[in-house]
């Protein structure tokens, strides 16, 4: 018989989602480092708080059937999650992406919810997807695709309702299409439903950088806190794509160089650093054009790729996953650390397995983790909601003015509330604890739902 609430709530997850494994691995990591709080407040467990945090609010599953280039009639199955409204409207991406299932999308949905609490910024946790693989389509078809998985989804969502924006495999491209759909079924300019947008019709500056960037700026705000900084060090990063990418450039702006990309081919090893205007141009290009692969970096820049293997096994100081989740073992958590990795910021979402992580942390590796890391690019997609709530462009410099500020105030609220329970320098449980804690007192303070 489980001994105490947490334990309680776990063993009821585990029962009521046997199939989704992504989901029950998340959440028993979250409420385990939740235990010294729900501890301080028993009324938790008469309010069923721990329950509901972890059921979402409403699920929505639908059909996406759409036309190919041969005029084949193609079906494939729409997701989104909303999961928890307290403290503000629905706030997720959207992943296009062949893994696409329930246990997924629930996973990304309930990191989401004390991510954005995590920003400081009124918006509560929803993600969402597809299990349609936007590789290798053409754009007509994407575009198709787009249409009907819009066509459905537009009646669950709204400014103040629910607001998605990309993720893996969806990027501008994916939520220009969408959006077009959207306005023309509402017959209305209401671009506050979708982030990510293009500058033309609504977008913000910096949006596509927000990731990358911000988590460049956490990462500062760790390795000052330890003494150190980003001056001279190397970083082995995975992944190619909207995340990698900001982090390429921010790396470079701070002092720092990475030294490899990934995908799910291989990865790249560029000794010299991804650190000229032109390399960084590249990272762009694979990403925009179906033609162009990872692949061809090596061959452009003369270095050298590594057919189906990730880049783990090469020495730096900071790991930066930032391609999607489990990507780092405990196996590759140890070869991380023999090769004297200090830190690790997690650029992707549950990158790193549960054992490594607890690896890590035993072995004196600092972690950075996904919601507190990542969260610049929700974060972002926020100010451009208040900038279409407004009607207005703010600029690029005051939009990374705020990132950064808002990257600052993540660390030090996390390092503060993982003191504030005698954890020490526990970014993981002090990241989960501070976002909790907000959505937790805005829950109680709305009654029962
Ligand atoms: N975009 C955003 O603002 C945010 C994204 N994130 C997270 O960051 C991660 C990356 O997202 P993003 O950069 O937007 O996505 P993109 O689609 O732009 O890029 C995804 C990258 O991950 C690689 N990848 C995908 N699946 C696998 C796999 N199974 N094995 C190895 N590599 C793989 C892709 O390579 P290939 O094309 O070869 O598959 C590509 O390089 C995700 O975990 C996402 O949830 C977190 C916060 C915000
Ligand atoms: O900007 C958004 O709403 C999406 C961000 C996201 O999906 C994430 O933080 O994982």
């Amino acid at each position: 018989m489980p001994s105490d609430y947490v334990d309680r709530v776990i063993e009821r997850l585990r029962k009521k989602n046997t199939d989704e494994k992504e989901f029950l691995e998340v959440a028993e990591e979250v409420l385990k480092s939740l235990r010294p709080v729900v501890e301080k407040h028993p009324e938790y467990e008469k309010m069923a708080l721990l329950e509901r945090l972890t059921e979402p609010e409403r699920v929505i599953i639908f059909r996406v059937p759409w036309e190919d280039d041969n005029g084949q009639i193609q079906v494939n199955r729409g997701y989104r999650v909303q999961f928890n409204g307290a403290i503000g409207p629905y706030k997720g991406g959207l992943r296009f992406h062949p893994s696409v299932y329930l246990g997924i999308i629930k996973f990304l949905g309930f990191e989401q919810i004390l991510k954005n609490s995590l920003t400081g910024l009124p918006i509560g946790g929803g993600k969402g997807g597809s299990d349609f693989d936007p590789q290798g389509k053409s754009d007509a078809e994407v575009l198709r695709f787009c249409q009907s998985f819009m066509s459905e989804l537009y009646r669950h969502i709204g400014p103040d309702i629910d607001v998605p924006a990309g993720d893996i495999g969806v990027g501008g491209r994916e939520i220009g299409f969408m959006y077009g759909q959207y306005r023309r079924i509402r017959g209305a300019f209401e671009n506050g439903v979708l982030t990510g947008k293009g500058l033309t019709y609504g977008g913000s500056h910096i949006r596509s950088e927000a990731t990358g960037f911000g988590a460049m700026y956490y990462a500062a705000e760790v390795l000052k806190h330890q003494g150190d900084s980003l001056q001279g060090k190397t970083i082995v990063l995975s992944g190619y794509g909207n995340v990698a990418w900001g982090v390429c450039i921010k790396a470079r702006d701070l002092g720092s160089k990475v030294i490899s990309i990934s995908g799910r081919d291989g990865y790249v090893h560029d000794p010299e650093g991804i650190v000229t205007d032109e390399k960084i141009d590249f990272l762009l290009r694979i990403r925009g054009e179906n033609k162009v692969k990872l692949e061809d970096y090596a061959k452009t820049f003369g270095v050298k790729f590594y057919p189906k293997e990730k880049p783990w096994k090469l020495k730096g100081d900071i790991a930066f996953p930032s391609a999607t989740e489990n990507e780092i073992d405990i196996e590759e958590a140890k070869e991380l650390t023999k090769n004297g990795i200090k830190y690790v910021f997690e650029g992707a979402n549950f990158p790193t397995t549960p054992e490594a992580m607890e690896y890590f942390k035993k072995n004196g590796v600092i972690l950075g983790p996904a919601i507190a890391a990542n969260a610049g690019g929700v974060a972002v997609s926020e100010l451009e909601m208040t900038q279409n709530s407004s009607r207005l462009l703010w600029t690029k410099e005051k939009v990374d003015a705020k990132l950064k500020e808002i990257m600052i105030n993540i660390h030090t609220k996390s390092k503060e509330a993982a003191e504030k329970y005698g954890l020490g320098y526990d970014l993981v449980a002090g990241a989960n604890i501070a976002g909790f804690e907000k959505v937790a007192d805005a829950m109680i303070a709305q009654g029962s739902y």
